[in-house]
C-alpha cells in the first residue's frame, strides 16, 4: 500500500470524480457508506448513545452522511455541528439539509464552550471535525472541545484522521488532537499514522478503499510504501530442489566481547534459521567455547584478544559480512571494523556497537561499500545523524544520509522504516512483545542471511524486517507479549517462511 499526501489525495479525489463522472457528493456518500458499514457490522444496532461531532468541511460532511445512515437503521444518534466558521463546504451543506429532512434529528450547533454537550464514558463518539483539510492546529473552543472529548473516557472513532492531527507534516504535541481508539481512513494510510510522535493518536486503523482512480494513484510518487505480505511474497526466492549449501551463501558475523557473546549467538541463530548455507563467527577468544557449544551449526574463528574483537581473519572470503552486535567500542573493535571494511567490496550489514563506532569515527562511513545496510534503533540513529526536531525532519535527514553514503538505513521501532535514498518502506508486522533485549540482533542475522543468499540488500532489508515481525507475531500468539524472548523470534522464522508461501485463502 502506498502512502500519499493530503495534497495528492485531494487531487486524486478531483481526478476520480471527473473520470468516473460522479459528483463529489456521490463520492462522499460512497466513502461515508463504507464508514457506516464498518460501524454497523460492529454495533449490530446496539442502542448505545452515539454522538457525532461534525466540522463544516468535507470531513464534517462524511460525519453527516454516517449520521443519516445510522439513523435509518434506528441507532440512537445525536449530531453536533462544530460550527467554527461559516465557510461550509457544498457537500457539507447538501448533507446537512438531507439530515434535517429526516426530521427525527435536530443537529445541535456548537458555537462556543457553553454549547458543549455532556459526554459520558459510555458514549460512542464519532469524530468528523477535521480530516486531511486541517491547515493549522485547532484553536480556542474547538481545541477545548477536542480536549473534552479526550478526557471523557468515551470510545472515539475518527473518520479519515484524528481531528487536529496533520497527515504529512509535524503536529505540535501541545496542540489539541483527538486521541482516537480507532481510525477509519480513506484510500491510503497517512504518514503520521506510522511515526512515533503521532502514531498514538490514531489508535488501531483500517483503510477503506473508496475507489479513487487506480491508474492515477499508481502514477503518483508515494511518500512511502507500506510493506504487505504481497510485497514480501514478490521478493521471496524459493529454494531450488537442485541446490546445495554453497548456493545459499557464506556469512561472516563479527562481534561479541566478554559478557556479550549472547548477541552473536542470537544473530547467528537467526541467520541459520533464515537459510544461509554457511555461517562463520569471528569473535574474541572468550567466546570460543560458548559458541562452539551453543551453536554447533556455526564455525568459529577467534582474533588475538581474549575479551575484545580484534583484527580480521586472514585469507577469508565470505559472501557477506555482518558486524557489531556486542562488539563494544574499544580501539581494537574499531580497528576490527576498519580492517573488515578495507578488505571487502561487498555490501555489509552494520548494527549495534558497529554503528556506535561509525558515529565516533565518521571517516569510516566512507569505507562502507555501496548498498551496505545500517540498522540503528533511534538512539544509535541520533548518534549517527545528530538530533532532529521532529519525525518528519528525522526522515529527511535519514534520506540525505542514505544518499550521501549510498547506503540503506533502517530506523527500527514499532514501525520500522527502511530508507534507500529517496525511497521509503514502512513495515507493519511485529508487536510490542518484540521490545526486548536481543530482538535487534536477531533482525541483523535475518537480513544478513538473506544478503548472502543472493537477495539485493534492499530486498533483504524489506523482506527481513517483514519476516522478523511476522516471526515475532507468531511468538506472541504462542507465548503472549510479555514472555517473548529474542530467541523465540529466531526460532519461529521457519513458520514465518511457511506463512509467507501460503496463500491467504489457505
Ligand atoms: N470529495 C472529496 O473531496 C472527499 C473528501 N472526503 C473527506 O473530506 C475531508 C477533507 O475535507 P476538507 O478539505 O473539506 O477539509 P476538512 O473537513 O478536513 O477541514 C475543513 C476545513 O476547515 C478549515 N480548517 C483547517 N484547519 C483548521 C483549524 N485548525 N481551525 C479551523 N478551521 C480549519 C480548512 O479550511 C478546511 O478546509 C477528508 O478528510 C475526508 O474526510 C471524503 O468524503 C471522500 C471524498
Ligand atoms: N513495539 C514494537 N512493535 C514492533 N516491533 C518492535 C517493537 N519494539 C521493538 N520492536 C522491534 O524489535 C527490534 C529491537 O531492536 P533493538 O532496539 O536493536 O534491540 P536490541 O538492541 O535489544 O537487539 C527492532 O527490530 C524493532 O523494530
Ligand atoms: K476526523
Amino acid at each position: 500500500m502506498r502512502i500519499l499526501t493530503a495534497e495528492q489525495l485531494s487531487e486524486a479525489d478531483k481526478i476520480s470524480i471527473k473520470k468516473q463522472q460522479i459528483s463529489s457528493e456521490e463520492l462522499m456518500e460512497k466513502a461515508a457508506s463504507l464508514v457506516f458499514k464498518e460501524i454497523h457490522n460492529r454495533l449490530q444496532t446496539a442502542q448505545i448513545p452515539i454522538k457525532i461531532f461534525c466540522g463544516i468541511g468535507n470531513n464534517g460532511g462524511d460525519g453527516l452522511v454516517v449520521a443519516r445512515l445510522l439513523m435509518e437503521q434506528a441507532y440512537s444518534v445525536e449530531v453536533f455541528i462544530v460550527n467554527y466558521s461559516d465557510k461550509r463546504s457544498e457537500d457539507f451543506l447538501s448533507n446537512f439539509q438531507k439530515l434535517k429532512n429526516l426530521d427525527r434529528v435536530r443537529p445541535v450547533l456548537i458555537n462556543s464552550e457553553t454549547d458543549f454537550p455532556e459526554i459520558k464514558s459510555g458514549d460512542f463518539i464519532i469524530d468528523a471535525i477535521f480530516g486531511i483539510g486541517l491547515n493549522r492546529p485547532a484553536e480556542g473552543w474547538v481545541a477545548k472541545l477536542i480536549d473534552r472529548l479526550n478526557e471523557s473516557g468515551a470510545f472515539k472513532l475518527s473518520i479519515d484522521m484524528p481531528s487536529g492531527l496533520f497527515s504529512d507534516k509535524p503536529t505540535d504535541p501541545d496542540s489539541s488532537i483527538i486521541h482516537a481508539d480507532f481510525t477509519l481512513s480513506f484510500q491510503t494510510p497517512k504518514m503520521s499514522f506510522f511515526l512515533p510522535e503521532s502514531m498514538d493518536y490514531v489508535g488501531d486503523f483500517q483503510i477503506l478503499d473508496i475507489g479513487l482512480d487506480k491508474e492515477y494513484l499508481a502514477k503518483l510518487k508515494p511518500q512511502a510504501v507500506l510493506v504487505s505480505k504481497g510485497i514480501a511474497q514478490s521478493l521471496y526466492k524459493p529454494r531450488r530442489k537442485n541446490s546445495h549449501k554453497g548456493d545459499y551463501g557464506h556469512l561472516l558475523i563479527s562481534g561479541g566481547s566478554y559478557g556479550k557473546m549472547g548477541s552473536v549467538n542470537l544473530t547467528a541463530t537467526a541467520a541459520l534459521r533464515t537459510g544461509c548455507g554457511l555461517c562463520t563467527l569471528y569473535i574474541p577468544r572468550c567466546g570460543y567455547e560458548i559458541l562452539q557449544t551453543n551453536l554447533p551449526e556455526a564455525m568459529v574463528l577467534t582474533g588475538d584478544d581474549q575479551d575484545f574483537l580484534s583484527g580480521y581473519p586472514e585469507d577469508f572470503e565470505p559472501d557477506g559480512l555482518c558486524f557489531g552486535m556486542g562488539a563494544g567500542t574499544s580501539d581494537k573493535a574499531k580497528t576490527a571494523l576498519e580492517d573488515m571494511l578495507k578488505r571487502t567490496k561487498k555490501p555489509v550489514l552494520v548494527d549495534a556497537d558497529g554503528l556506535n563506532i561509525l558515529s565516533e569515527n565518521k571517516e569510516l562511513l566512507k569505507l562502507l561499500p555501496e548498498n551496505s545496510v545500517l540498522t540503528p534503533h533511534p538512539g544509535e540513529l541520533k548518534r549517527l545523524i545528530g538530533q532532529w526536531t521532529d519525525d518528519f525532519e528525522k526522515l529527511e535527514k535519514v534520506k540525505k544520509f542514505s544518499q550521501k553514503y549510498k547506503i540503506i538505513v533502517l530506523v527500527k521501532g514499532a514501525y520500522t522504516f527502511i530508507v534507500n535514498r529517496e525511497e521509503v518502506y514502512i513495515n507493519n508486522s511485529g508487536n510490542p512483545g518484540m521490545a526486548t533485549a536481543g530482538s535487534g540482533d536477531v533482525l541483523s542475522g535475518v537480513i544478513a542471511s538473506l544478503m548472502v543468499q543472493g537477495y539485493s540488500p534492499l530486498s533483504a532489508a524489506v523482506l527481513g524486517v517483514y519476516q522478523h515481525g511476522v516471526s515475532g507475531d507468531i511468538a506472541a500468539s504462542e507465548k503472549g507479549y510479555e514472555a517473548i524472548m529474542a530467541s523465540d523470534i529466531a526460532a519461529n522464522m521457519g513458520i514465518a517462511f511457511l506463512r509467507l508461501t501460503e496463500s491467504d485463502e489457505a
